[in-house]
């Protein structure tokens, strides 16, 4: 059992605790396998910027596994209204993440694993890990049809993804993670990664989609256990350290000082939703009002999560134009968040007149308002 101190220590000082002297007389590899305690999305990110930004890694590596219960994970530079189905996220509870690195949108349940290989910025070798994750799925099914592609997927059958990838190049650090699709919810997974979204335009990097399968649908031995268990050792081979893997637990601060820190300011809306790419909406929803129905047409232009720029359309003689146009103008300057339209919407409610046709109206309104968030 690791010390937490020790842990630590080996972390942030260059050590050679728990390495092997490698053969024919190489340097020993100084190395460590964790494993996160946590399944919480936002704790497991904030254990790969620690590492990224404490840990010395200059003449060593890491490799760090860890499961998340239900999320998607966006990319850093990538439109969460555009990549995904936020409506079905908050009704189900499956968590929204952003993480540092690049590249698309991916879904994580427990039947997805994740692989982060941290080295120094020199020896970060993208080809090298997946091969070895190729190499550990082999000596557990050795009939299997695995290879990696040349965007770094690992595709079985040649055509289904088990893995994506994603990378972040610090100056000195790099870390390079992996997904590995085992027995994850296939039909959630389509389902949060397809956006309803109509008439959004942006320069956000857009996802790839491809046909996915799980592991264990082709051999009932790929369980995620075992593989978790088939990468560590073929990992302490390729890098001649020690196979035992470290539990850490993520909110643990005398381990990892300051991850605290690291772990709100990832769950904040101003990382998940404000990081996200200047964009414009341009669309129209349908009002059904008694037995009518009449379009509201809605423009915007976001940046940095905030209203720049609001217009709504209403048919004249269904709202006052002064009503619709105190709402876009109220809505600038705000988050594009449906919260701050409730907040906006009950505040005007207290204001408006007592006519309860007016407030069903309004209310109507905004509720579609909303729907666009
Ligand atoms: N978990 C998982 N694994 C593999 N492929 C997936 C997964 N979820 C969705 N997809 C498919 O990949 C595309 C997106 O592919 P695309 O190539 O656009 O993006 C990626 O692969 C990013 C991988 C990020 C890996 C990180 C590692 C730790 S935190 S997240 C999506 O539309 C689905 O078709």
């Amino acid at each position: 059992m690791a010390l937490p101190w020790a842990l630590r220590s080996c972390l942030q000082r260059p050590c050679v605790l728990r390495s092997r002297r490698a053969p024919l007389g190489g340097a020993a590899g100084a190395g460590l396998i964790l494993q996160s305690l946590s399944d919480d999305v936002y704790q497991n990110l904030a254990v790969e910027d620690w590492i990224h930004e404490q840990a010395s890694l200059e003449n060593r590596q890491v490799l760090f596994l860890w499961r998340n219960a239900p999320a998607v994970v966006v990319g850093r530079h990538q439109n969460p209204w555009q990549e995904c189905d936020l409506g079905l996220l908050r009704q189900k509870g499956i968590k929204l993440a952003r993480r540092r690195s690049g590249g698309g949108a991916v879904y994580h349940d427990l039947g997805n694993i994740n692989l982060t290989f941290f080295t120094s910025r020199k020896r970060y070798e993208r080809m090298d890990n997946l091969e070895l994750v190729v190499r550990a799925l082999r000596a557990l099914s050795p009939r299997l049809d695995v290879r990696v592609t040349d965007r770094y997927d690992i595709v079985l059958g040649g055509r289904y993804k088990i893995s994506g990838t994603a990378a972040k190049l610090g100056r000195t650090a790099a870390y390079h993670h992996c997904t590995l699709l085992c027995g994850a919810d296939k039909s959630l997974l389509s389902a949060v990664l397809k956006s309803p979204y109509q008439g959004l335009r942006s320069n956000a990097t857009a996802s790839v989609p491809s046909a996915v399968r799980n592991l264990l649908e082709e051999d009932p031995a790929l369980t995620c256990e075992r593989l978790l268990e088939a990468v560590a050792e073929e990992y302490a081979a390729r890098h001649h350290v020690d196979r035992h893997v470290t539990l850490i637990n993520p909110a643990d601060e005398a381990v990892l000082p300051g991850i605290h820190r690291k772990t709100k300011e990832l769950q904040t809306w101003e990382w998940v939703y404000g990081k996200t790419p200047k964009f414009s909406v341009s669309t129209y929803f349908d009002l059904t009002y008694e037995d009518s129905v009449l379009q509201v047409k809605v423009d915007m232009e976001v940046k940095h999560g905030k209203i720049e720029v609001c217009n709504i359309d209403v048919p004249e003689q269904w709202l006052p134009p002064g009503l619709c146009q105190e709402l876009a103008k109220s809505l600038t300057g705000s988050r594009f968040c449906p919260d701050e339209v409730t907040v906006l919407a009950s505040a005007w409610l207290r204001t408006c007149p007592r006519d309860d046709e007016l407030r069903h109206k309004w209310n109507l309104l905004c509720e579609n308002v909303r729907m666009l968030m």
